[in-house]
């Protein structure tokens, strides 16, 4: 089949990245060619060589999958998380202005201060805690200065079986430990990576949509509590880990960490059931589908 639409995707080696290219591999049916970038091919920073794949590859659409997420870091590297969050989104965002371009930009729940209690609509005001939040935040408002046709993906918790996320490390701990203290009192929507590459593809083919701010996150909302003893029972299940660690439930105050993370960041996704949208997010069948993901990688 001929594909439909051209997409160049930036930071391709990142979960999300690994994601959109499996999804893209698994439904042919979408009619999407894929050009991937990976870091070390191409800095979302670098202008010309930007502009140099744009002019190589004449897409219909970019997808910046690329970002600064470490979250605590970021508290003592602001600049480095300002580059890639803020600068680089604004770079590219100008970029696929001037070539009429269609942008799919993602961004976090942690630009919400996560004290309202209700989920957060696409509208709410944002409050973010710390350095990443804040440089997601600017690279929000700067891809909607630069681009304002852009559709920018607001997420949260991502995981799955590439690149680092708390899945993983939940599974490495407990290789180490018997027992392993988590929070119970941050509460929001575990999103597998592939759900959220599957809702940004559909989302780009959809005709008629508007442009402007998106929540897509996994439900039913839990704590990373929660979480955790679904990862545990889910890989024990598997055959995956030999034993349950024993986890105790914790307040965020009895775990501290550089960057102050946000208590409720459930995300409200009424605005993003669209009719003609598949809405994949239970977040439980995507532990299942990372474990059976990581299992395959090992077998
Ligand atoms: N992970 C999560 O829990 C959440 C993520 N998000 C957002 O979703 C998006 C995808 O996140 P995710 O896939 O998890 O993140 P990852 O950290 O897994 O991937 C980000 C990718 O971007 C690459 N990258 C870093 N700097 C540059 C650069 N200058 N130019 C090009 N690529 C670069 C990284 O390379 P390298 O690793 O080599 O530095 C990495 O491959 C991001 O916008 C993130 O903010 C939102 C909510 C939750
Ligand atoms: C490892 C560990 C973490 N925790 C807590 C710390 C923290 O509050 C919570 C999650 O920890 P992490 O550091 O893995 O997750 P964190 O880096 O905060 O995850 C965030 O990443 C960025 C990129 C986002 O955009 C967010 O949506 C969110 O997914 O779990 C425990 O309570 N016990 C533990 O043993």
């Amino acid at each position: 089949m001929q594909p439909n639409l051209k997409v160049m995707l930036i930071g391709s080696n990142g979960q999300l990245g690994l994601s959109l290219r499996k999804v893209v591999n698994e439904h042919p049916e979408l009619g999407i060619e894929l050009l991937c970038y990976t870091k070390e091919e191409l800095s979302i920073t670098d202008i010309s060589a930007l502009e140099n794949a744009f002019g190589k590859n004449q897409p219909d659409a970019v997808i910046n999958a690329a970002a600064y997420t470490a979250v605590d870091k970021a508290e003592v590297e602001k600049e480095q998380a300002f580059e890639v969050n803020a600068l680089g989104a604004g770079i590219l965002a100008g970029l696929c202005t001037r070539h009429s371009v269609t942008l799919v930009h993602v961004s976090t729940d942690y630009v919400f201060d996560g004290l309202t209690g209700e989920p957060y609509k696409i509208d709410a005001p944002v409050a973010p805690l710390g350095v990443y939040g804040l440089s997601k935040y600017h690279g929000e408002l700067v891809v909607v200065e630069k681009c304002p046709s852009a559709l920018i993906v607001r997420t949260s918790w991502v995981f799955s079986e590439f690149g680092n996320n708390f899945l993983k490390t939940m599974l490495k701990l407990a290789s180490e430990r018997d027992t392993l203290s988590i929070v119970k009192d941050q509460l929001g929507g575990p999103t597998y990576a592939p759900h959220l590459a599957f809702f940004i593809l559909q989302l780009l083919l959809l005709k008629g949509r508007r442009s402007g701010i998106y929540h897509f996150s996994g439900q039913p909302y839990c704590s990373w509590y929660d979480f955790a003893a679904v990862i545990f029972k889910s890989a024990f299940d598997k055959k995956m880990i030999g034993v349950i660690p024993q986890v105790i439930a914790i307040p965020t105050t009895s775990y501290p960490t550089p960057a102050t993370r946000p208590l409720f960041t459930c995300l409200d996704l009424s605005d993003s059931k669209i009719p003609g949208i598949i809405f994949y997010n239970n977040w439980q069948e995507g532990v299942m589908c990372a474990l059976d993901g990581l299992k395959q990688r090992h077998d």
